[in-house]
């Protein structure tokens, strides 16, 4: 295991209205690809993104059947990369429950499916400017953390909303995560307030990378997400950010040594104390 590990970041704006091909990611990934990028991570949403979604049984097919997977399987084993879905709005498959899954799934340069991860933390907000959302109406939250294996080590899973729940980032680093994925499609209005601090902060909890692709910009459906993909080191540096919301490709070369670093440094995540509440 070398100590330099090549990544890229996808920013995209994936169609609002129906269900997505792969152009609006192909020729980006095949951009980072071409710029060496080992490991390549794409947005909440890569397939679908869709705010006032019905639930639409009719648009959606279960992971092994949606064409935006396949193309993306078949995508990685093309290119010889790492792929990082972000998420993908699929058929959960769970018997007396029609909601989808909003799963992160792992590609190896074979075109396998090494992990997968659904969304745990659902968006049921009410945001002051009027926004409201109700993911829990058609996505069926997760019920477990993964922590997958890369040739980098442990990469944990997790999705937009999840990044508001610092235990499950915690856990994902002491279960053997030294980078964890954050693919997004933030609001606008939290986005500007929230996003890169608690990318941050999330990163120098838990001494590991945090990489965080986003979509960006205005949807079709008027919708509009905050941009900024950004990856931040394990001492809550930004090593690399797009400053705007429209689509690219966002390159870093991470030191996977300074994880060890900071972590020896400052070893918060082995000083847990159990404490009293009681008053
Ligand atoms: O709708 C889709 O198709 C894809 N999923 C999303 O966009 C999700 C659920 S609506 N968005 C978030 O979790 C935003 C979180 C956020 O913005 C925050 O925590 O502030």
């Amino acid at each position: 295991m070398t100590d330099a590990l090549d990544i890229a970041l996808i920013q995209t704006r994936t169609p609002a209205t129906a269900p997505a091909g792969l152009a609006h990611v192909e020729p980006l990934i095949r951009q980072a690809a071409a710029g060496g990028a080992q490991l390549i991570l794409t947005p909440e949403g890569t397939n679908f993104l869709e705010q006032r979604r019905a639930l639409r049984d009719a648009a959606l097919s279960g992971e092994g059947a949606d064409p935006a997977v396949l193309g993306l399987q078949a995508l990685a084993a093309e290119l010889g990369v790492w792929l990082l879905v972000g998420s993908v709005i699929v058929r959960s498959g769970v018997a007396d429950d029609p909601r989808a899954a909003n799963r992160s799934l792992l590609i190896d340069p074979g075109g396998a499916i090494t992990a997968r991860y659904d969304k745990l933390h659902v968006f049921d907000v009410d945001l002051p400017n009027g926004e409201t959302y109700r993911e829990s109406a058609s996505i069926r939250p997760g019920e477990a953390a993964a922590v997958a294996d890369t040739p980098w080590g442990g990469l944990g899973l997790t999705i937009c909303y999840d990044l508001r729940f610092p235990h499950l980032h915690r856990a994902l680093a002491k279960a053997g995560a030294n980078l964890i994925a954050v693919p997004a499609a933030f609001t606008r209005p939290t986005g500007e307030a929230h996003w890169e601090t608690l990318l941050r902060a999330r990163a120098i909890e838990t001494s590991a990378f945090i990489l965080a692709p986003a979509q960006g910009g205005t949807h079709e459906d008027g919708r509009q997400t905050w941009g900024r993909s950004l990856v931040v080191g394990p001492w809550g540096e930004v090593i690399a950010r797009l400053d705007h919301d429209e689509p690219g490709v966002l390159h870093a070369r991470l030191d996977l040594s300074s994880v060890e670093r900071a972590r020896a440094s400052v070893p918060a995540l082995r000083h847990d104390r159990d404490f009293d509440l009681s008053l």
